[in-house]
């Protein structure tokens, strides 16, 4: 900047020599700088007015790969493309969520900023409370050491130039002294906002896990609601950013606001010892602050937006991120690296994309702000601090003060233009640092927009309030989904029955739906009774899995009752067990008892000699053998697939639950433990409801629905010749 102005500075008297005034000089400099910037403040406005047909294109082509950002190689090419197909998908949700409000500084931003302040700051007086007091008085104490500071800065240099030794060396040791506390009040302003940003943090964490685990949040969030693409980003990444967001914008607001006032009081006092009138330079500042900050105002980008689509992008190349390692033994034998590394760089190209478009919207907004702040400002903080001297009393050289006190003047007036001086310095950086918040109130407006967004999701979707893009309303639903406002409604109901003398599962014209609104069955009534062993059979897509998910009570129902027996404690009523078993973190016993903890256990009177004897009614023995139960490993890549699924089945034997919901659990178990497993669920008294494909299991049932896959369905008791379907294949 400073080789700039002494660069400027030359040609302004080259230009001086050549008979144009310096003054000329800088009007057209001012002017050419405007013209520049309302040139790249309009140019995007014309050229977003294009024809019709170009409309389309435009937009679809927003934050897709420019043509001089691709090599024209076939791969960019095709990057390009599936890009655009991205986009346009996203553009098809943002049409549907158009009664969503754009984040940035609007009544939703203020509503949404106090509904999470309630969150961070629970009780007039709490934790962060005190916290935020001690933090504000750190920050008035800052402003009156700066203010003495300025003030002994002045005295040094009036001594200087009276030539006062003793009087300098008092004030120098003073300005010393003061150096510890004021490096201290410093170091404690950054160590507070660092406490307070986790404290608010660690709040809103809390208070969002819960919501996330409230009535299976976490599986509707992602499975039935299309709303949040990646609920672990905000919960981890935007709620940090947010938190210590606040924190800082608390400190950045308040402590320029408290150095202003009092930096103000300050420099009318010394304007009144000049005997100046104390009124016109505040006045001046004020207006060339305000008109300054009104410019700057009108021609801020929309930053929240901005960060608001960063951290969304940001957050689908983690989601990319962390599929691949969840899948990297299956996409390395399918050696899928070449489709998977394109989606990545696919993902981190709109990242880059997004930032780009920031950066470009900062270079010319810094722009007009440093030269607001730098130049516009300067010019008057100059103007201020001369005018008390040119137009105040004191100090005027009348004859008879010529001599004696003449020395003693100018000592003053030097040592009252140092304190200004400084005191305006200060006062120039709170204003900088006031504007600068602006930009990250704006930027803050976006983050609240994705945590308050997140949590109001989270709040509708564990009412089984859903919103996804879905098949449009039409005839073939046959009534059987009712929409309002587009949104389809759960209107089927369940109903859990307490008698323990009757612990049937009915479902009495329940259609099997998909989250899509797809409906799979019209209509399913049947009853499960006890001792009823049920076995599910149909071609793939069915809706087989769908029914257990509708039991489970992870889908809604939209029409019709299902009555199912309420889990009594320490006893599930249903368990159900996935081809694809989960394996958590922790020992064996961990994998074994889960989803109880070792307090379950240690209530329900289990000790390890009973988890053995169920390790061996699946045929786990060894595992148990080969390490402790203690020892917490990797079990998810440990086990094999076969071994996972007998570690599944263990779960059922520890739970014995009164109904299994096994869905094809034991394809990768070989055929002699299968039975094995079979005969012992049913020997413990576990009604079994099995979705499989092998004739061997059929001999365990009692009855049979068959799903035809066109909708329809029979439910009937199997007969002995069917039961032994096994012998016949043979
Ligand atoms: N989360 C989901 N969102 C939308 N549609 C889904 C979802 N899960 C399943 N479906 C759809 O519901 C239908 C029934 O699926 P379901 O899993 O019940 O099949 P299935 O009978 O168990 O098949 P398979 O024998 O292959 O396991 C399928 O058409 C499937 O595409």
């Amino acid at each position: 900047m400073t080789v700039f102005s002494k660069y400027v500075d030359r040609i302004a008297e080259k230009c001086e020599q050549n008979g144009l005034s310096k003054h000329a000089f800088s009007y057209a400099l001012v002017t050419s700088a405007i013209l520049a910037l309302t040139i790249k403040v309009s140019i995007p406005y014309i050229s977003n007015t294009p024809s019709q047909s170009q409309k389309g294109k435009s937009k679809i082509n927003k934050g897709v790969l420019t043509p001089s950002e691709t090599d024209g190689s076939d791969e960019d090419l095709k990057l390009a493309e599936a890009e655009k197909l991205l986009v346009e998908q996203q553009l098809k949700k943002k049409k549907t969520n158009k009664q969503m409000v754009e984040p940035g500084l609007n009544k939703e931003f203020m509503k949404q900023l106090t509904m999470l302040g309630k969150i961070m700051i629970p009780q007039a007086i709490c934790y962060e409370t005190g916290l935020l007091t001690v933090h504000t008085f750190c920050l008035i104490s800052r402003t009156f050491l700066s203010i003495y500071v300025a003030a002994l800065e002045g005295a040094i240099v009036k001594f200087i130039v009276r030539k006062d030794v003793k009087q300098f060396a008092l004030v120098l040791l003073k300005w010393f002294g003061i150096a510890i506390p004021a490096t201290f009040v410093n170091s404690m302003i950054r160590f507070l906002e660092s406490k307070l940003a986790l404290a608010f943090r660690t709040r809103l964490v809390r208070h969002s896990y819960r919501l996330y685990f409230k009535n299976q949040n976490y599986y509707r969030v992602s499975n039935l609601d299309g709303r949040i693409e990646n609920a672990d980003h905000r919960l981890t990444e935007d709620i940090s950013v947010f938190a210590s967001s606040v924190a800082h914008l608390y400190s950045s607001l308040t402590k320029p606001c408290f150095d202003l006032m009092l930096i103000g009081l300050a420099l009318m006092r010394s304007s009144r010892k000049m005997k100046a009138n104390i009124l016109t330079g505040p006045a001046l500042s004020v207006s060339v602050i305000a008109l300054t900050a009104h410019i700057l105002r009108i021609v801020s980008p929309k930053f929240g937006q901005l960060v608001s689509e960063e951290a969304n992008r940001y957050g689908y190349l983690r989601h990319i991120h962390s599929r691949i390692i969840t899948n990297a033994e299956e996409i390395a034998f399918y050696g899928g690296h070449k489709v998977e590394m394109q989606q990545l760089r696919q993902a981190y190209n709109r990242l880059v994309n997004q930032m780009n478009n920031i950066f470009s919207q900062k270079l010319w907004f810094v722009m007009l702000e440093q030269f607001f702040m730098k130049y516009v400002w300067s010019g008057t903080g100059m103007i201020m601090v001369s005018l008390p001297i040119l137009t105040g009393a004191a100090g005027a050289e009348t004859p008879s003060a010529i001599s004696g006190t003449n020395e003693s003047n100018v000592s003053e007036r030097t040592q009252y233009l140092t304190t200004a001086r400084n005191l305006l310095i200060s006062a120039a950086d709170a204003i900088e640092r006031l504007m600068s918040s602006y930009k990250e109130v704006v930027a803050l407006a976006g983050y609240t927009y994705r945590v308050a967004g997140m949590m109001d999701v989270f709040e509708e979707t564990a009412q089984g309030i859903y919103s996804k893009v879905t098949v449009a309303e039409n005839d073939d639903m046959n009534g059987i989904i009712e929409f309002r406002d587009g949104k389809p409604i759960a209107k089927g109901r369940i109903i859990y029955t307490d008698d323990p003398g009757y612990m049937s599962i009915s479902l009495k014209a329940v259609p099997v739906v998909t989250p899509n609104c797809d409906i799979v069955v019209p209509s399913l009534t049947l009853c499960i009774e006890p001792g009823v062993h049920l076995l599910i059979t149909g071609p793939n897509g069915c809706g087989k899995s769908s029914l257990f998910r509708i039991l489970s009570g992870l889908w809604p129902i939209y029409a019709g009752e299902l009555h199912i027996p309420r889990p009594v404690e320490d006893k599930p009523c249903m368990f159900y067990i996935p081809q694809r078993p989960y394996m958590s973190i922790g020992s064996l016993c961990d994998q074994i008892i889960y989803p109880d903890t070792r307090e379950d256990m240690k209530r329900k009177d289990i000790d390890e000699n009973q988890l053995r004897d169920i390790l061996k009614m699946v045929s786990l023995e060894h595992i148990a053998q080969r390490d402790s139960f203690d020892v917490v490993r990797d079990w998810k890549d440990i086990l094999s697939g076969g071994e996972k699924q007998r570690m599944a089945v263990a779960r059922l034997f520890y739970h014995k639950p009164k109904y299994a919901l096994l869905d094809e659990c034991t394809s990768a178990v070989s055929i002699d433990v299968e039975s094995s497993i079979y005969e012992s669920a049913k020997s413990m008294g576990i009604t079994l409801l099995t979705i499989t494909h092998r004739p061997t299991l059929w001999k365990y049932h009692t009855h049979i629905l068959e799903f035809d896959g066109m909708g329809s369905w029979r439910f009937r008791k199997m007969d002995a010749n069917e039961q032994q379907k096994e012998q016949f294949l043979q």
